[in-house]
This record gives structure tokens, C-alpha cells and sequence, in this order.
């Protein structure tokens, strides 16, 4: 049985249909990576699998159950991080902890300690007086606390800095190693090539890709800066325009900068070629980088990913009819500490106040969905 599950899976707001058709298998005890670039559905998805939204159409099957029907001892089998938090409360980070490890189930002696200390969280201040960082790792402890059986983490590491986020992708891998499930949304390429054993990357609300990380050409997308001393603009553009064809060059600039000449390029396959055609001048400055998720995948996958056809595109044909969304749920009680996504909201989701936290019950706020 797969950890998650989604066939066929469709939603709309209003007019505007955020994912197409989604088909989706994430194998238990598995670092399932879902990648792409802002807008292309991540959120939407998570909040599905969570029921904190309804799909448009489509089947759904979290840990083996239909979420809208799983209810409270579902939700304690799920520990979940929304992208973007908004911590609330006087309490400490503590109370709020301790708040949540009632409802969670039961927290091993220490480890909420342990987990703060990780990741470098005061415990003892006030829950409102954290910075954003602070604030998610607070998040990112009450996720793992319990050691659910099943991790959704959407964008977990943003706001965070690298030691930390080194300590994150850690504890993703214990978690996999105990045998629990994570799915890690990311628009961040680098996270998931370091944390996932399989990615598929949605691009306007349709898989455009998937597979284990290494079988996806987007790491062989990379940006240059160079600069090179004692040579001609014409002589440093010559020399790149000799590699080979395992090698695309997109938007070369060679530009005389001060004192040296400057190159700017977007190389996709092999880097080895450029790397020998510099070796041959006295370069000065050399930067090379991963470029924007959308970049990689608008190259990789066409600028109609998602929409039209590319080679290893899974095709989606949208339902013909799909139920609207269900009425909402009553609002839940508010003076716990609350941790909640703070996001553009539309007409059409006026009353939603979306995702929740859940190191136990995901609790839907206002009439959340
Ligand atoms: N409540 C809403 N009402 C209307 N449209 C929405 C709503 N929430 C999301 N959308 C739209 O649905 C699409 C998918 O959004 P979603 O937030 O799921 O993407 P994402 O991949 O998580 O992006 P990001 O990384 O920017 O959060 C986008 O076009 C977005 O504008």
C-alpha cells in the first residue's frame, strides 16, 4: 500500500484550475520530493492530502485512508509544516509544544528538548516574540516530535539558514531510516537532490516529471559568471562557442567589464567542455550556480510545461465535470496557540483560512477549506 496516493486528482478555485489531473505514489519509508516553480500546485496538493482543502475531483488515499473521512486519528498519524507559518500566542514555545503533544499522542521523553536544541530554538520564549525562523523551526518540531508515521513538509526550510537547514535534511533522513514517510515540497532544487529518493516536478498544476532524482535532467541546468584577465571579448566568446554537443549554451553575454572581460551564460549538460575552454585564459572570478527552479524546468521540460507536450511528461486530461468545493467546516476553537499559512487568499476562498498545524488534529479555523 502506498503512503500517499492520488489519481486523476483536480482542483479548481473559481475559474482557475491549479491542478490538472495529478497522479501521485509515494511509497512508505520513502523522501518523496515535490518540485516546482511558484504557483505550480505544491500548496494546493498538501492541503489536499491534509483535507484542509477538497479536490475538484479525483481520489486521494493518505496512509491507506480517504482523508475527508479520516478524521482526528488520521491526523495524528501526520505530522505536517505549512509553508508559511504565522505563530500566534503569549505562551512559550514550550506550552505551545506541550499543547500539541496532547492532542499529537505520545512524544518521546526528551526529544522535544532534543529537537529544539538541533535546531537552535529558545524554547522559553514567547511564541509571538520569534523571528520567522524561529518561528518555523518551532514548526518544524512539532511536526517531528511525535515521529508520525507520515511527514508533509511544504517549503520547511525557508527562512532558515544553511546550518540549519543542514539539521533539517538530518532529521529527514532519521525519520526515513525509522521507517516514516516525507513528503517535501521545495522550489528549492538543491534541497530535494540532497534529500529525496524520488521528485516529480509540477509545473502548472500537472507532473511534468518524475522519477528518482538523479534520472531528472534539472541538475544539469547550471549559471555561470566568469571573469577573465588578459583576454578579448572575442577571444573568450571563440573559445566557448567550441564545445560540444553534450553542452547548450543559452543567453552567453561576454561583456569587457573593468580591467577583464565578463561572462554570463546559462549552460545546460555537461559543464566539463566550458570548464576546459576557460582553463585556457587566467580566469580571475568563477561562480557557478543553480538557477531558478522555473528556469531549469521552462528549459528542461518547454515554456508550455505542463500545458503541452514534452518527452518525459506524464499527460493529464482534466475531468469533464468535477464537484465544486464543499461547503465549510465549522470553525475550531481559538485560543490555543495556533501555527497557520499565511497566504494570498481569493474571492472564492473569502471565509478559508487554510492550513493548520499537526503534530495532532489538523483543525480547520473559521471555516477552513
Ligand atoms: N485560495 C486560492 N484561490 C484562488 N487561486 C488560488 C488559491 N490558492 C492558490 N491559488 C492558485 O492556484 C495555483 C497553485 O497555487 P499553489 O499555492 O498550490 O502553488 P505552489 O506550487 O504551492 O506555489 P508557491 O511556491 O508560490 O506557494 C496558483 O495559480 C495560485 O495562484
Amino acid at each position: 500500500m502506498a503512503a500517499i496516493e492520488t489519481k486523476a486528482l483536480h482542483k479548481r478555485y473559481g475559474q482557475h484550475t491549479a491542478l490538472h489531473s495529478l497522479d501521485l505514489r509515494v511509497e512508505p519509508g520513502t523522501v518523496f520530493g515535490l518540485i516546482g516553480p511558484n504557483g505550480a500546485g505544491k500548496t494546493t496538493t498538501l492541503r489536499i492530502l491534509l483535507d484542509v482543502i477538497r479536490p475538484s475531483g479525483g481520489e486521494v488515499r493518505v496512509l491507506g485512508e480517504d482523508p475527508q473521512h479520516g478524521g482526528p486519528a488520521l491526523r495524528r498519524r501526520i505530522g505536517y509544516v505549512p509553508g508559511e507559518l504565522r505563530l500566534d500566542g503569549r505562551t512559550t514555545g514550550r506550552g505551545m509544544l506541550d499543547f500539541y503533544a496532547k492532542v499529537s499522542g505520545p512524544v518521546p521523553a526528551g526529544r522535544i528538548d532534543e529537537l529544539a536544541d538541533r535546531l537552535g530554538l529558545d524554547l522559553d520564549r514567547r511564541v509571538r516574540t520569534l523571528s520567522k525562523g524561529n518561528k518555523q523551526k518551532l514548526g518544524l518540531v512539532q511536526a517531528f516530535m511525535h515521529e508520525p508515521e507520515l511527514l508533509i513538509l511544504d517549503e520547511p526550510t525557508s527562512g532558515l539558514d544553511p546550518l540549519v537547514q543542514r539539521a533539517f535534511l538530518q532529521l529527514v533522513r532519521e525519520a526515513r531510516d525509522r521507517g516514516q514517510t516525507i513528503l517535501l515540497s521545495s522550489h528549492v532544487l538543491s534541497e530535494i537532490q540532497q534529500a529525496a529518493d524520488e521528485v516529480a516536478v509540477l509545473s502548472a498544476g500537472r507532473v511534468v516529471a518524475a522519477g528518482d532524482v538523479a534520472s531528472l535532467r534539472l541538475g544539469a541546468v547550471r549559471r555561470m559568471r566568469a571573469g577573465i584577465a588578459d583576454a578579448s571579448v572575442a577571444s573568450v566568446r571563440d573559445a566557448l562557442g567550441r564545445t560540444g554537443a553534450e553542452t547548450t549554451l543559452h543567453d552567453l553575454e561576454v561583456t569587457d567589464g573593468t580591467g577583464h572581460v565578463r561572462v554570463a551564460v546559462t549552460i545546460e549538460g555537461d559543464v566539463d567542455p566550458i570548464v576546459k575552454a576557460l582553463a585556457r585564459f587566467r580566469v580571475v572570478d568563477l561562480t557557478l550556480e543553480e538557477p531558478d527552479l522555473e528556469e531549469s524546468v521552462l528549459r528542461l521540460y518547454g515554456e508550455g510545461a505542463g500545458a503541452e507536450a514534452a518527452p518525459s511528461r506524464r499527460e493529464a486530461t482534466p475531468p469533464s465535470s468535477a464537484p465544486a468545493d464543499p461547503p465549510p467546516s465549522s470553525p475550531a476553537p481559538s485560543d490555543p496557540p495556533r501555527l497557520r499559512r499565511d497566504r494570498r487568499r481569493q474571492p472564492s476562498e473569502a471565509a478559508s483560512s487554510g492550513d493548520l498545524p499537526s503534530a495532532g488534529p489538523v483543525q480547520h479555523e473559521g471555516g477552513a477549506r
